[in-house]
């Protein structure tokens, strides 16, 4: 019989170490971990990859990716491994060949997910074992413009009601579940709203990686009151990219004065008429933008969900991965 907590000595108690679910590494000792993981990308690969603003170069993808992406390559492997010890287990009854391995990725506007993202896709895709990498944003599930004003969450753009979350949690069902092809609308940042007419196409992938305001949510419990399967249940892996407030508000402003000398010139844009005003004018709308909507937003829906990634990476304020914290549990 195993003997209760309370019958063990006083001193086995005081002793133990807290539990904790997570190994903290600092760069030195993440990067160390890539092994002999080769670099694939060349400089110029790097610098297409990388988003506005962001600072990314072969130093941080040899320190902070390559790791990554042998963990990840690792990881595919063994998930593979527990697929086909499913499909023994049942036979006829159900089994299933060639699972996508998802990926979430998830953090605040603006702190560089994308570029995580994009580069997970071009590492993970250079491994003999799995080179389809499909990529695909929650954006295009947020609602249309017309329907978020219907709503009255036009100031809400980001926030959890602003998205079709059924159709976002069927569309990675969809993949993992191996249909030949899956469809999702896509969104513009240019006009500020969902394509009309526009779908992206996802056929077969062997990894599937969804990028993310809000990918690691919890799902909302159905009309009846009972817990439904959400979008992150169908995760293999997931990173939370993570950097002070401080830190991402002003990567948000510098973003926003950038897109104001180039992307807001062009005449489909949303944000045509910050190219009009004074740049204190500009800040100030960003400023508000941020203050209002995409800092509240972290706050209450995007933080609260760092614990659940399996890879949290937390940036420095000039934008490099300085301290990483992996789930061991
Ligand atoms: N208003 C805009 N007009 C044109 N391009 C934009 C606009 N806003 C963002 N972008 C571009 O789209 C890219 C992705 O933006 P997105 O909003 O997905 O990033 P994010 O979620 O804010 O943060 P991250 O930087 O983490 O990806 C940005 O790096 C930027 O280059
Ligand atoms: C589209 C999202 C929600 C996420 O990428 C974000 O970029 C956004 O538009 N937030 C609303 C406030 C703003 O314009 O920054």
């Amino acid at each position: 019989m195993i003997s209760p907590v309370s019958a063990m000595p006083r001193s086995a108690h005081r002793h133990r170490p807290e539990a904790t679910p997570y190994v903290d590494l600092t760069r030195a000792e993440w990067s160390a971990l890539r092994d002999k993981t080769p670099q694939p990308l060349t400089a110029e690969e790097v610098e297409k990859l990388r988003g506005l603003g962001d600072v990314i170069d072969l130093d941080e993808v040899r320190d902070i990716y390559l790791p990554l992406s042998r963990l990840l390559n690792l990881y595919v492997g063994a998930t593979d491994g527990l697929r086909g010890a499913l499909n023994t287990f049942l036979g006829e009854k159900g089994s299933q060949s060639g699972t996508p391995f998802v990926i979430g990725v998830a953090g605040s506007v603006a702190v560089g997910k994308s570029t995580v993202a994009r580069l997970l896709q071009a590492l993970l895709s250079r491994w003999p074992e799995h080179p389809r990498v499909e990529l695909v944003t929650t954006d295009g599930f947020l609602l249309p413009t017309k329907e978020l004003q219907a709503r009255g969450l036009m100031s809400r753009k980001g926030f959890p009601e602003s998205y079709d979350r059924r159709a976002l949690t069927r569309f990675v069902a969809d993949i993992k579940a191996g249909k030949d092809e899956v469809t999702a609308p896509v969104y513009s940042h240019l006009i500020y709203d969902i394509v009309p007419g526009e779908r992206l196409t996802v056929r077969r992938p062997d990894i599937l990686i969804v990028e993310g305001l809000n990918v690691l949510q919890p799902a909302l419990p159905g009309s009846d009151g009972r817990t439904r399967v959400g979008l992150a249940d169908y995760f293999d892996f997931s990173v939370y990219v993570d950097a002070s407030g401080e830190d991402i508000e002003r990567w948000y402003l510098e973003r926003f004065k950038k897109l104001r000398q180039t992307a807001f010139h062009n005449p489909s844009s949303y944000f045509r008429k910050y190219t009009q005003v004074s740049e204190q004018e500009a800040v100030d709308y960003a400023r508000m933008l941020w203050r209002t909507i995409n800092k509240p937003n972290l706050t209450e829906n995007i933080a609260p969900t760092r614990g659940r990634a399996t890879l949290q990476l937390r940036k420095g304020p000039d934008h490099t991965v300085q301290r990483l914290r992996l789930r061991k549990l």
